[in-house]
C-alpha cells in the first residue's frame, strides 16, 4: 500500500479469511476515502469478493480489523453493519424475482416499525407515516433509474440491464454511506454501463455516497474512479490514483495483459 487517507470512511487492517485452509483474504490492509469512487482490481481468485463479504459481515473474519466511520465493526452481523451505512449489492434471488419490483424496493428499507407487532398495534400512525416515507423513497429511486413504469411487474421479467439497476436501487433503499458493488458492469451492454457509471457520479454528488467497486473493465476503472486499489493473493498490493496505478509494472504485467494504459482520458 502506498497511501493513506487522513480520515478514511473505511479502514481495514490485516483482514483474513480462509476456506478449509485456503487463505482467500490474507492480511488485506486498505483504506477508502470519504466521498471517493474507489475501484478494487486484481486477477481472478485474488480475494476481492471474499474481502467484500468479510467487510460486510457475510463471511467470517479470521483476523484483522474493520473500522467504518470511526467505529470498529469487525465480525459484526451483516444487518448491523448495513444499518451503519456499509452496504453491498446482491444479485436478485429466486424469491425476489417472484415479487413485484416495488415490493423488492420496500423490503430493502431499514427501520420499518411495522416489522414489530407491538409497534403496529400501539403506534399505528407512526407505522403508516414510515410506510409512506419508504414508498416515496422507493418511487423516487425507481424514477431515477427509469424503472417506475415497471413498479408492478415481477422482478423476474426484467431485462438483464434493468435487473442491475434494480439491484443498485435496492441497495440505495438501505441509505448507504458506502456502497460496495461487485462487478456492476458484468453482463451489461456498453450504453447501460455508461449509464451506471454516471449514476455513481450523480449519487456521490447528490447524496454524498462513497463507492468501492470491483471491476475487470479497465477502461471503466481508469476513467471513472478517483483511486484504484490492486489486490493479489488476498492482499492489497498497491493503491493510488488511476494514472499512478496504470503505469505500475506489476499492474501492467499481471492485470493489464502487458498493455500500458495511459491514465484517465481528459
Ligand atoms: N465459499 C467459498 N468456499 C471455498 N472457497 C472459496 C469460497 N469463496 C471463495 N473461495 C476461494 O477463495 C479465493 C478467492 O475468491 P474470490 O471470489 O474472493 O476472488 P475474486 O478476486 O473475487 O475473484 P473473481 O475476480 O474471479 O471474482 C478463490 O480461490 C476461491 O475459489
Amino acid at each position: 500500500m502506498t497511501d493513506t487517507a487522513p480520515d478514511p470512511l473505511l479502514a481495514v487492517d490485516g483482514l483474513a479469511c480462509s476456506f478449509s485452509g485456503l487463505r482467500a483474504v490474507d492480511g488485506a490492509t486498505l483504506e477508502v476515502e470519504r466521498g471517493s469512487i474507489t475501484a478494487l482490481i486484481g486477477p481472478n481468485g485474488a480475494g476481492k469478493t471474499t474481502f467484500f463479504n468479510v467487510v460486510t459481515g457475510f463471511c467470517p473474519c479470521h483476523g484483522g480489523s474493520v473500522r467504518f466511520d470511526g467505529a470498529d465493526v469487525t465480525g459484526a452481523p451483516s444487518h448491523r453493519i448495513a444499518r451503519r451505512g456499509l452496504v453491498r449489492t446482491f444479485q436478485l434471488t429466486k424469491a425476489l424475482n417472484a415479487m413485484p419490483v416495488i415490493d423488492n424496493m420496500l423490503l430493502a428499507a431499514p427501520r420499518q416499525p411495522g416489522e414489530r407487532l407491538v409497534t403496529t398495534v400501539l403506534r399505528p400512525r407512526r407505522v403508516r407515516a414510515r410506510e409512506r416515507e419508504v414508498r416515496a423513497a422507493a418511487m423516487e429511486l425507481l424514477d431515477t433509474f427509469r424503472l417506475r413504469r415497471l413498479a408492478d411487474e415481477y422482478a423476474g421479467t426484467l431485462s438483464g440491464g434493468q435487473r442491475k439497476l434494480l439491484e443498485l436501487a435496492r441497495a440505495l433503499m438501505a441509505e448507504p454511506q458506502l456502497l460496495l458493488l461487485d462487478e456492476p458492469l458484468a453482463g451489461v451492454n456498453p450504453t447501460l454501463g455508461v449509464e451506471l457509471l454516471d449514476h455513481m457520479q450523480r449519487l456521490r454528488a447528490d447524496r454524498g455516497i462513497t463507492f468501492l467497486f470491483i471491476e475487470h473493465d479497465m477502461e471503466a476503472v481508469m476513467n471513472h474512479s478517483d483511486r484504484v486499489i490492486v489486490m493479489a493473493e488476498g492482499r492489497a498490493i498497491l493503491s493510488g490514483a488511476p494514472s499512478e496505478v496504470a503505469v505500475d509494472d506489476r499492474v501492467i504485467d499481471a492485470y493489464l495483459g502487458g498493455k500500458r494504459i495511459v491514465g484517465p482520458t481528459p
